[in-house]
């Protein structure tokens, strides 16, 4: 395949901030002629291209616009100006347990968000003890009983096995490494090197340094839902801090 896998130009989108009190009457007549009440734009004018096996950080202060990215990427919303180009499935791990249903099995769950991530039922099976088996021995007791009973630690579990078995070439990842205890950790570190090996793409949002400059070599640097700067890791973590000290 040629040409990049993502492509956004000139992206943006616009969000209305959740108000708590009714605008009155008189502050619709004030603000009539500029932008609507509440609306900003979290991520505005962002153009960039991301290659097959490019490994991209995300970095930015809170609220920058980092996850917005990723999720603009991941197809789930949609741009209010510019436009998102993406050649390939994606295996977003962000929400890890947000497709699940409480009133369904462990299992159930698996073929269910497997199943809307575009696996059918015959690869779910072929993997299925593999899957479960890296969730671990507290999902594995607990395949057959609803994921309500789950605490929150196995649910997390059992989606970062789910998606990090889909075979898409495109890995987002939101401060993934962040979840589970040490045990688990080390298991998502040792899969994203493996996957990473076997030449798939990453976008990576994530405050963790080690992690962005242990499997990303470029860097996306986010100012305020711009991008400043698009270079190494370093480059973009150099920005960051420049920017924090500020
Ligand atoms: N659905 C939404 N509706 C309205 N505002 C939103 C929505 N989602 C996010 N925002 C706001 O948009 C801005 C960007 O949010 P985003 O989650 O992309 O930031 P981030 O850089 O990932 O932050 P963090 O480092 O804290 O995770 C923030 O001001 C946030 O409050």
């Amino acid at each position: 395949m040629t040409g990049p896998l993502i492509e956004a130009d000139r992206l943006g989108i616009r969000f209305v901030r959740n108000r708590r009190r009714q605008l009155r009457l008189r502050d619709l007549l004030i603000r009539r002629n500029t932008t609507p009440a509440g609306q900003f734009w979290p991520l505005r004018d962002v153009s960039f291209e991301i290659a097959a096996g490019d490994t991209v950080g995300v970095v930015g202060r809170n609220g920058t616009g980092k996850s917005t990215l990723l999720r603009l990427i991941a197809g789930v919303l949609i741009p209010d100006e510019g436009r998102i180009r993406v050649r390939g499935e994606v295996a977003p791990l962000l929400e890890l347990s947000a497709g699940f249903s409480n009133d369904l099995t462990g299992r159930e769950n698996l073929y269910l968000v497997g199943g809307l991530h575009g696996l059918d039922a015959g690869y779910l099976r072929r993997h299925f003890d593999e899957i479960v088996q890296f969730a671990g021995e507290q999902v594995e007791r607990a395949i057959d009983t609803a994921v309500r009973h789950y605490s929150s630690g196995m649910k997390v579990r059992l989606g970062f096995a789910i998606i990090s078995h889909l075979p898409h070439p495109i890995l987002l990842m939101d401060e993934v490494t962040a979840v589970g205890d040490a045990e688990f950790r080390q298991k998502c570190y040792g899969t994203i090197d493996r996957l990473l090996g076997e030449g798939r793409t990453l976008v990576l949002v994530s405050h963790n340094e080690k992690d962005l400059t242990r499997f990303c070599r470029r860097g996306l640097y986010l100012d305020a839902g711009r991008l400043t700067v698009d270079g190494t890791v370093a480059e973009a973590l150099g920005a960051y801090h420049d920017a924090v000290q500020r």
